[in-house]
Parts: structure tokens; sequence; C-alpha cells
């Protein structure tokens, strides 16, 4: 398990006062953070104000030591102990950082693996299990200058296997990628924790990436957790609003006052728009599901229904709702 106990770290920053003085000042990135990542499971870090999700990570990987507080990684300390914690994580970032774009794919392989100390017919398997496991086998020989995005974020994720890390930190690895690779890439992901055993920390700005993805979310601000929970009980646990569209030919007067009164009734809001093929878009939003009276009304009026759907909370609800309440 690796785990995380009120993790603080606070940069110092040299500023400019005047046109000869300098002063240090502190920022802090990360206050008394505490969370857990354990094998097979998916954890997602949402942040809100430059939340410190990158410093929380590059502690995780041992690249940054933390001011105060612990992070242990089965057992082992990630600052006295962090060449044993080195060999068992590692990091995938979106984009295209971190790849050597002359070398082939493979030479890029075998260079990351020596960082880790494997070579010869050990390390030749892993980056051939690896390549197969990715789909670049075939152009593995191939230099990644010549390789499309999708084939770089595969190679990517090839990179951060390399030294087979039973933690994994995931810094935005669809950013920049189109829908049908970005959905291949979280389908890769989701096997690598359920097939794979690896525990993943995810970060991603797709808020619902980390809705399908993860088992469980932890929301920062200002590197303060203020949420943990799953992605179903922290949309369920505010009490946000559900909508209900319904769509309607035509809206007479009496209608529109009755759905007013309807909506006062159950403390929701409304809105009514007329649409381009000249039919009506009721949206009524409240924390009571409002559809059997909403039809008993429309029954009563004689009015047929050309639509009617609803839409339950979503995480990104969740997130602009705390956003909103924080001041972002
Ligand atoms: N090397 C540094 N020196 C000083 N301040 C830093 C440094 N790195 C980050 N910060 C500050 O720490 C805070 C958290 O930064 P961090 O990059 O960890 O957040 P983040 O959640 O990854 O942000 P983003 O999603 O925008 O990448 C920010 O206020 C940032 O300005």
């Amino acid at each position: 398990m690796l785990l995380a106990e009120n993790v603080r770290k606070v940069y110092r920053v040299k500023e400019k006062k005047g046109w000869f003085r300098q002063q240090w000042t502190e920022v802090e990135a990360v206050a008394d953070l505490s969370f857990r990542m354990v094998p097979g499971k998916i954890i997602g870090l949402l942040g809100i104000n430059g939340a410190g999700k990158t410093t929380t990570i590059k502690m995780c990987s041992t690249l940054l030591t933390p001011t105060s507080g612990k992070i242990t990684v089965d057992g082992y300390d990630a600052v006295k102990d962090d060449r044993f914690v080195k060999a068992k994580v590692n990091m995938i970032a979106g984009g295209e950082r971190m790849l050597y774009w002359r070398l082939t794919g493979r030479e890029n392989l075998q260079y990351f693996g020596s960082l880790y100390g494997l070579q010869g017919q050990a390390l030749r398997d892993r980056i051939d299990s690896l390549l197969l496991q990715v789909g670049l086998f075939e152009a593995a020989n191939t230099p990644v200058e010549r390789y499309s995005k999708g084939m770089k974020q595969r190679l990517q994720i090839a990179r951060g296997l390399i030294n087979d890390p039973r933690y994994l930190f995931l810094d935005e690895p669809t950013l920049g990628l189109d829908a049908p690779i970005a959905r291949q890439l979280r389908k890769h992901v989701s096997e690598l924790a359920s097939q794979h055993g690896k525990a993943i920390l995810l970060t991603s700005h797709y808020i619902h990436e980390v809705e399908e993805l993860c088992d469980e979310v932890y929301i920062i601000d200002k590197g303060r957790l203020v949420a943990h929970d799953t992605p179903e009980h922290l949309t369920k646990s505010l009490h946000l609003d559900t909508a209900l569209q319904v769509v309607i030919p035509s809206l007479s007067d009496s209608l529109d006052y009755d759905l007013r009164r309807l909506v006062l009734d159950y403390g929701g809001s409304h809105e009514i728009a007329e649409t381009d093929e000249q039919t009506w878009e009721v949206t009524l939003r409240g924390k009571t599901d409002m559809t059997t009276p909403l039809l008993s009304l429309l029954a009563a009026h004689q009015s047929p229904v050309l639509r009617l759907s609803t839409q339950q909370p979503s995480l990104e609800d969740v997130i602009l709702h705390m956003a909103d309440r924080r001041g972002a």
C-alpha cells in the first residue's frame, strides 16, 4: 500500500522587493494531505485552485521531499528508503514530454530500462512484452518522431511500465488526444488496475474520465483535502438538482401558469425555451423527482410529449458546485 500521511510541501521562492532587495516568501502547495493507494484500484486526484496535484505526485515518486508528514510505499519511507521506493513507482505524463524523438520506440525503452538497472535478455524480454501489450511491436524500430500522437502516448505507457511498478501516477494521460484514442487509452488504464493489479493515481481535467475510471476521488483545493469518496457518493451526498427536460408542441398561457405553480410547489426552478423546430423545451430542476406530477399536468392540458429525459448530477456538477462555493 502507498500511504501519504499529513503531507505538507512548502516552496521557498525569492521575490524582488524594489530595485536591490530580494525577499524569500513561502508557497504552501500541499497542506496536511492524507490518502492511500491500494493494488487493483484507481484513485483520482482532482483540483480546484492551484491544487498541488503535480507536487503530490512528485513527492510520491521521490522527486521532491515533503516539508513534513510521511509517505510510505509497502512500508518503505519515500525519503529515507528512496532507492526501494523508486523501484516500485513510476509516472506517466500526458503530452509528448519524456521521450527521445530521434530514437526508436525500442531504443527509448532500452534507455529508460537501463536507468532502472535492467539489462541483457531480461530487458529485451521486458521490452518485447511491453511493445506487444501497447500494440507497438511492429513500429518498434521506427523513430518516435514518425509516431502518431496515439502511438507516442502508448509508448509513454510502456515507458512508465518498464520497471514493472506496483504504483503508477498518471498525470493528465489523455491530454490532447483525439476521442477514440483517449477511449482506447482509458480501457488500457482500467485493465492495468483490474487485470495487472496496479495501484493507480490519476489526475485529469476531463472529469468524465475520472468518473469512468476511478474507484475513489480526492478533491483538493489549494493543497487541502476538501472531499474524499466514491464518485457516486459524492454526487449523491451534495443533493444537487436533477434536471428533467420535456419537449412539447405548444405552450398555452394556462399550461405556462401551471408549470410555474408546479415548480414553486416543489421548491425547484425552471426554464422554457422555444426551439428551432417550433416546439417548446421545458427544463425543471429540483431535488425531488417531478416526473409524475409533470406528466399528470401535461395530460390534464392534453399536451402531447415529444421527448422526455432526465439528467442526474455528475461529478462535473460536484466540482463546479464546490468551486463556486470556494470562490474559484
Ligand atoms: N517549483 C515551485 N516553486 C514555487 N512554487 C511552486 C513550484 N511548483 C509549484 N508551485 C506552486 O504550488 C502550487 C501548486 O502547484 P502544482 O503544480 O502542484 O498544482 P497542480 O494542481 O498540479 O496545478 P495544475 O493543475 O495547474 O498543473 C501552485 O500555487 C504553484 O504556483
